[in-house]
This record gives structure tokens, sequence and C-alpha cells, in this order.
């Protein structure tokens, strides 16, 4: 199945967020491949860089870590095939475009797809400059992801659209990623205006942190995004499993 037909299906569905690395390979490994087996519509591995633009400082110092742990983009690739080996839900891959173009856009498309990676987000790139990007990473039989954000005007929503496969990413708030108290007020309109421009799923994220929050994206949302709260419970020592528990009973 697709991972935009998986997403279609029933409701709202969860996307735990995990960085690659944090605090090592190993945990991400163990972690991921519990997640997978948990409910979850998929999950999203970010692979840690220096110089994350859109990461809040949940996120930032996660990716920090696991930079320090001597993370590498072949270390990610290695636990998310791993993860994906599990065959409970698809893996996508959240990546800025500078580890990409280091480790060969070619390359990385062929080594993720080899992996069993569904999907690859890259924020950096401005949807009017993806092309060749795209047309590398769905050549090699993965899906592109693109975002949207609050500001987004409405042809850029379009354009947005059009270069995605996989699903569109609402951005959720003005701003980086992590937990916010409350989502942007006019959520549902966003997320209505998404929708009434395209056929694929469409995926909320930045911001929300609890079940509360899951709840009010039930019927608007196809997917919701949770990734700064899920890094607090690691670098708390915590196992993530029971709160992705409670995100998801928000689902239903
Ligand atoms: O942490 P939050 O607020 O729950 O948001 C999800 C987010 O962390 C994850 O999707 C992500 C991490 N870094 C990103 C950079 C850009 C877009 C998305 C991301």
């Amino acid at each position: 199945m697709t991972l935009a037909a998986r997403l279609k299906q029933d409701g709202l569905s969860l996307i735990p967020y995990l960085m690659a690395g944090h605090p090592d390979l190993d945990t991400t490994r163990e972690v991921g491949r519990k997640l997978v087996n948990t409910g979850i519509a998929a999950i999203e591995l970010g692979i840690p860089y220096s110089d994350p633009l859109a990461d809040g400082p949940v996120i930032q110092r996660a990716g920090q870590r696991a930079l320090d742990a001597g993370t590498t983009t072949e270390g990610c690739l290695e636990v998310a095939a791993d993860i994906a080996a599990e065959q409970a839900a698809p893996v996508i891959l959240m990546t800025y475009v500078n580890p990409v173009l280091a480790y060969g856009p070619e390359r990385f498309a062929r080594d993720a797809a080899e992996a069993g990676v569904a999907g690859v987000i890259i924020p950096d790139v401005p949807v009017e400059e993806s092309a060749d990007i795209a047309r590398t990473i769905t050549a090699a039989g993965l899906d592109t992801v693109f975002l949207v954000a609050p500001t987004s005007p409405d042809e850029r929503i379009v354009a947005a659209a059009t270069a995605s496969t996989g699903f569109v990413y609402c951005v959720t708030v003005t701003g980086i990623t992590g937990s916010r108290s409350a989502l942007h007020p006019d959520v549902h309109g966003l997320l209505a205006k998404v929708r009434s421009h395209t056929d694929l799923p469409v995926a909320a994220g930045f911001g929300i942190s609890s079940a509360e929050q899951v709840s009010l994206l039930r019927e608007h949302a196809d997917a919701a995004i949770v990734g700064s709260a899920i890094v607090n419970e690691l670098d708390a020592g915590r196992d993530p499993g029971p709160l992705v528990r409670e995100l998801l009973s928000a689902c239903k």
C-alpha cells in the first residue's frame, strides 16, 4: 500500500518523530522498532544536521547530541532499514538538503529506497526549487513531502501539493518546532484550505504535544505529527511508548 493510501485510511492517525542518534543509534533502533508496532501510521526519522533552521530547542539539542555521538547519514540509513524491516509502519526520513547534497542525491535516494524507506521530507528546499531533488527522490521509488505554513499563499499551497506525492505537511503554527500550549487559532481553517487544494493526505505538525491537541485534529487532518514531546521523553530517560499510546487513543 502506498504511503498516501495508508494515511487516507480510517480517520486521524499518528506519526511520531525520532531524531536518529539521540541519544545514540542503538536507542533509536530499539525505540523505533517498538513504536512501529503500536499502531502508528508511519514513523518520521530525523537525520541530524548542524544548521537545522526549522528546529526548535528540543530537536536542535537532540540533533547536537546525535552529532556529538558520531551519528552519520550512513548510520541513520542503517537504523531506518532495521525499523523498516519490522514491516509494521512506513519510515519517512526528515533531512535538510545539505546532508543529502553531501551524501550525493542519487546515492541518498538509492540507499534510502534500498533501506525500505517510504518517503523523504526536505523542509529547506523551497518548493519552487524542488524539481531536481524531487525527481531524484521519486525516480528511486520514494515519496516526496513538502511543507505548507499558515503564512503560505494559495499558489504556494498548490505548488507544495503538486510537488508532494506521499502527503502534504501542514505546519500548524508560525515558527519553529516545539511544544506549544495551544494550536494555531484557525488550525481548522488552515487544514480545510490545504485540503481544498489536494487529494493527498494532509498531516498536521509543529507544536502538537498532548492528547487533547491531537483530538482537536480529528476529522480535520489525516495525521498528527508529534516530535518534541517524544524527544522530551527520551531526554528524561523515559520510554516514549506510554505517551505514544496515549496520543494514539486520542486519534480514535
Ligand atoms: O517537534 P514538534 O513541534 O512536535 O514538530 C514536529 C517535528 O519535530 C518534526 O516533524 C520535525 C523535526 N524537525 C523538523 C524540521 C522541519 C519540519 C519538520 C520537522
